[in-house]
């Protein structure tokens, strides 16, 4: 499974310390290309094969992709010009040439699905969220730790060079010390099946609510809340259609995160400390410029070779370019986007629906 350049190269670079960020600009060329696998021919998938094809093939080759229809498979294949096609996700994992999979499935499948991978010896890129809950990210996280395998919550944004420079500039004191994030996140997306479907893993909290969740938890280090309050509605299905967030942290702070499925929202984000603030633009989530202390500072994203179907879509290159960076140091999950913080996100996810009266079938599993 692992390439012996990657081992070599992992001997030679020792570890950088956490928070330490992805080097925006491409890396040199060093040992050999992660191999990629790709599994389900979904929407997410096919922006992340072109999100790999901005980075340099010499690091990063796309070399199999598995759909539960081969016929799917094999169309993205030629589309991506990828090697192999499967028509199981099981073959995918059999496959000896692949170092590292990108699991971009439904959230009910993300369990499943990553345990077959992690079973298999591969290392594990995981759509966001990691689980469906809490039981089920620790699952994945002791599955991965027991194989001996790298496992990634694929929260895109934590690798966007803004991002790296919010928490460089938070950890010199720009904005003095926190005291409100404010995050919208929300798009009409009532006509996506998996989101309205209770069986499918739907609603807001899950599909965006994480990420201002998440965002809040980068901003604060990985700080658990005192208290978590959240208010909103249901649809006739069960799944949240729109909810109000807050978290109060210790110190008379607090991150408020409201997300729906129903309507357009700013789709802002701000940080607001005692001596001033951060504010990102929308798509805040996939940010490309930011506004620190009333000043402007923008960081391009190459444009996309081929049509992509999310917002700065092509942005996914940056958690690539991380996961290569981390599994050429060898490491088993990453310093920026870690296990317990995947653990601590999805515990507030929990929380918040239990307040909203939002239980799949996932959550009477032990
Ligand atoms: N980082 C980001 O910006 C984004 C992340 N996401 C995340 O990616 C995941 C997939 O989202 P998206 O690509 O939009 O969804 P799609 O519906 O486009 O694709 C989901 C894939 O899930 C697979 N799948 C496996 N089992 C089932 C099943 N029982 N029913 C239906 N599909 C199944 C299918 O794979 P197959 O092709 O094998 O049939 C399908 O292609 C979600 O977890 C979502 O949260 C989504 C959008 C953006
Ligand atoms: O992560 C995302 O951006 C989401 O899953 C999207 O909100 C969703 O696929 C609707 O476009």
């Amino acid at each position: 499974m692992h390439q012996p350049g990657l081992e070599q190269e992992r001997r030679r670079c020792p570890p950088r310390p956490p928070g330490a960020g992805t080097c925006p600009q491409p890396s040199p060329p060093r040992a050999m290309a992660t191999r990629w696998g790709i599994c389900s021919a979904g929407r997410i998938s096919h922006d992340f094969l072109v999100a790999l094809k901005t980075l340099p093939a010499t690091e990063h080759k796309a070399v199999a992709i598995a759909a539960r229809d081969l016929a799917r498979a094999q169309e993205y294949a030629q589309k991506h010009g990828i090697p192999r096609a499967y028509g199981s996700y099981e073959e995918l994992a059999q496959d000896p040439d692949v170092d590292v999979v990108y699991v971009g499935v439904i959230n009910p499948e993300h369990l499943p699905v990553g345990r077959l991978f992690l079973g298999a010896g591969k290392h594990v890129l995981l759509e966001k969220p990691l689980g469906m809950n809490t039981a089920e990210v620790r699952q994945l996280a002791q599955l991965a730790q027991s194989q001996g395998v790298f496992l990634m919550e694929a929260f895109w944004t934590r690798f966007f060079p803004i991002s790296e420079q919010i928490r460089r500039l938070l950890a010199q004191g720009a904005v003095g010390e926190v005291k409100l994030i404010s995050v919208t996140v929300g798009h009409p997306m009532e006509n996506i099946h998996r989101l309205v479907e209770k069986k499918l893993g739907g609603g807001a909290i899950l599909d965006v609510g994480c990420y201002g969740i998440q965002f809040a938890s980068m901003v604060l280090a990985g700080e658990r809340p005192e208290s978590i309050v959240a208010s909103g509605f249901l649809y006739p299905s069960g799944v949240d259609e729109t909810t109000s967030v807050i978290l109060k942290y210790a110190g008379k702070r607090q991150a408020v995160v409201s997300c729906t499925m129903s309507v357009e929202l700013p789709n802002q984000a701000w940080v607001c400390g005692t001596k001033g603030s951060i504010e990102l633009p929308a798509p805040w989530y996939a940010p490309t410029t930011m506004i620190v202390n009333h000043q402007r500072h923008e960081c391009p994203l190459p444009p996309p070779p081929q049509p992509v179907n999310f917002s700065n879509g092509t942005g996914m290159r940056y958690e690539a370019q991380h996961v290569r960076e981390c599994l050429l140091r060898g490491l088993k999950e990453s310093p920026i986007m870690s296990l317990a913080d995947s653990e601590l996100v999805a515990s507030i996810m929990d929380t918040v629906r239990q307040q909203l009266g939002v239980t799949f079938s996932e959550d009477q599993q032990g």
